[in-house]
């Protein structure tokens, strides 16, 4: 049965663009966006939750453990050596082979180079750890961490006003929380209905839709400009859309991110999400806090469930509205026809209760995660304006010029596909999956005892050239295919997980990011109500005109 994974989605910060802190980038002809693509504040999550997680049994053995942990942790299904296999699987056991070259059988887990459990804490908490999590993991393969209690509910049901008593992490109901069969059962549902490309195909006409919407505010932006032609927080504009989408898919309701005047309640929304996202660290704080501790040091606490009844609030009362909906439809003894939501509804194939859970939770996760991978794709091109170039080419080529496409088109131009999982590989929205382990694993000669809570870390598999050659460098055509049968499975990357637990909203990320790098092509200023385009050889193009700070320093060469 699998267990739940105790590195789950998390929150991150939307960044604002910094002005004047821009050097002029490309020598594209016109200046249309700036682009600031996240910081590494985003990554504090995840090592927050394998700081929190449930650790293994083993008490007072926190540790990074460093490169020498001499194999790679490879997905299941990902294939091993002959050797490797008989290795990682079978030393260790009564009888199993000896690793080559070494005498005696695995080592202790304790025995594995890394910091000192004390180190650690100084590192993360003092030194901003988690800021430099990229940094830190292209020089670590294991991050090991027990002997910390993870967060867990008190309560099974949940809801605004009742936080303090009752949080414990995530919302009762919700995916990340539920464990077992419970957790199964969710998952299931949800999957038979966003887990395939072709069941989220049928969203093309909403999230386009919304690419509309975006491009009009676009135009808007652009005329209040200064110079007339330079919108600048691209970032904050995806992060509107990404939710705008998203909610779009989930409620099969409109939230009017995009608007002039957002609605009270979408603005109330986004303030709690960038509470959560801005307390981040407070968060952990309120996690690693011990309950007769809180009445003391009640602050961080307080916080945290503030803003998880804020998205809580959000998320049923558009749950309810469209529930109110359907009732009237059904009322009149008309067809309800609908989404993601009438389907759960209608099916009861999960609770009320789970449905605000899920709604909430997928709200939350489906955001920023697609608006910074979409920023960071549009940074990439603007740094690269010759790829820029080639995937214009592409587009109008397999689509034509001003084509508004649909899921099915998007087989039509593999270079675009190939801009996302490049862009997710450079920069993994989240810099690491967890699991634990189910039974002991001798992994590069080392015992890891049932229970061990491990990190796969993004950054230390995408980053290495044994992986994908040249792997600093952006390159999306490495993931074209040489021919029908080519197929480029690379587990060096696996941004949305793998597995039973792997991302459940992929598909609505592709589908979203995916349309709207397509739609780019649609933007530009000769006939604003046509939408002409953003890239070379058109009107406009991106560019950039503000870095991403933090990440400079991270191993990509930009070009
Ligand atoms: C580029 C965008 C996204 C990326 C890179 C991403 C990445 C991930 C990753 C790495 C995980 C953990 C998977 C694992 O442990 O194997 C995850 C889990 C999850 N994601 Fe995403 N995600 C994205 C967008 C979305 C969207 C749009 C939604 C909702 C519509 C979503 C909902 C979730 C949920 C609910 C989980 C927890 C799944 C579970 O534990 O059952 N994500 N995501």
């Amino acid at each position: 049965m699998p267990r739940r994974n105790e590195l789950e989605e998390a929150p991150r910060a939307p960044v604002k663009a910094k002005p004047g802190a821009a050097p002029k980038g490309s020598s594209l002809h016109k200046k249309v966006a700036s682009v600031d693509p996240p910081t590494w504040a985003a990554s504090m999550a995840l090592l927050a939750r394998v700081l929190k997680a449930r650790g293994s049994p083993a008490p007072g053995r926190w540790g990074l453990l460093d490169a020498g942990a001499p194999r790679r942790w490879r997905p299941e299904g990902a294939r091993l050596s002959a050797g490797a296999r008989a290795e990682d699987k079978g030393a260790g056991r009564r009888g199993a082979p000896r690793a080559a070259g070494r005498t005696e059988g695995p080592r202790s887990l304790a025995a594995m180079p890394g910091p000192h459990p004390l180190a650690n804490l100084v590192e993360f908490f003092w030194k901003d750890g988690f800021g430099r999590i990229h940094e830190i993991q292209t020089e670590t393969w294991w991050l090991r961490c027990s002997g910390q209690r993870g967060l867990r509910p008190r309560e099974p049901t949940w809801g605004p006003g009742r936080s303090t008593d009752i949080y414990e992490g995530e919302p009762p109901g919700s995916s990340r929380r539920e464990e077992g069969e419970q957790w199964l059962k969710m998952r299931r549902v949800l999957r038979q209905r966003i887990l395939k490309p072709r069941d989220v195909a049928i969203f093309s006409g909403e999230i386009n839709q919304v690419i509309a919407d975006l491009i009009k505010r676009i135009y808007i932006l652009r005329s209040q400009a200064e110079d007339g032609e330079t919108v600048t927080s691209i970032n904050d504009l995806f992060f509107k859309y990404s939710m705008e989408g998203v909610a779009t898919i989930l409620y099969e309701s409109r939230l009017g991110c995009l608007e002039n005047s957002v609605p009270q309640l979408t603005v109330d929304y986004i303030e709690a999400l960038g509470l959560m996202f801005s307390m981040f660290k407070t968060s952990m704080y309120a996690g690693a806090i011990p309950r007769w501790l809180r009445p003391f040091v009640p602050k961080p606490w307080r916080e945290f469930c503030r803003s998880w009844d804020g998205l809580f609030k959000f998320s049923q009362i558009h749950v309810d509205n469209k529930l109110r909906d359907i009732q009237c439809h059904m009322d009149r003894g008309e067809t309800v026809r609908g989404g993601l939501l009438s389907c759960l509804f209608l099916s009861q194939e999960l609770t009320l209760e789970e449905i605000y859970a899920n709604m909430t939770e997928m709200l939350l996760a489906g955001v920023d995660t697609t608006s910074f991978t979409l920023s960071w794709a549009v940074y990439l091109l603007a740094r690269h304006p010759e790829v820029q170039q080639t995937v214009y080419r592409e587009i109008v080529k397999n689509l034509g010029e001003r084509h508004v496409p649909t899921a099915a088109d998007v087989p039509k131009v593999p270079l675009v596909r190939a801009l996302l999982k490049e862009t997710l590989r450079l920069f993994p929205v989240l810099p690491g999956n967890g699991r634990v382990t189910q039974e002991d694993l001798v992994v590069g000669g080392y015992l890891i005892p049932k229970g061990t809570q491990l990190a796969l870390c993004h950054y230390a598999t995408s980053y290495e050239d044994e992986n994908f050659p040249r792997a600093k460098e952006f390159r999306p055509e490495r993931w074209l295919r040489k021919g029908s049968l080519d197929r480029v499975d690379n587990f060096g990357s696996i941004p949305f997980g793998f597995g039973v637990r792997s991302c459940i909203g992929r598909r609505i990320a592709e589908l979203e990011i995916h349309l709207v790098v397509i739609q780019s092509n649609n933007i530009g200023e000769k006939h604003p109500q046509e939408a002409p385009s953003l890239y070379p050889g058109s009107t406009a193009s991106w560019q950039v005109t503000s870095l991403p700070k933090p990440l400079l320093s991270s191993p990509v060469s930009h070009g």
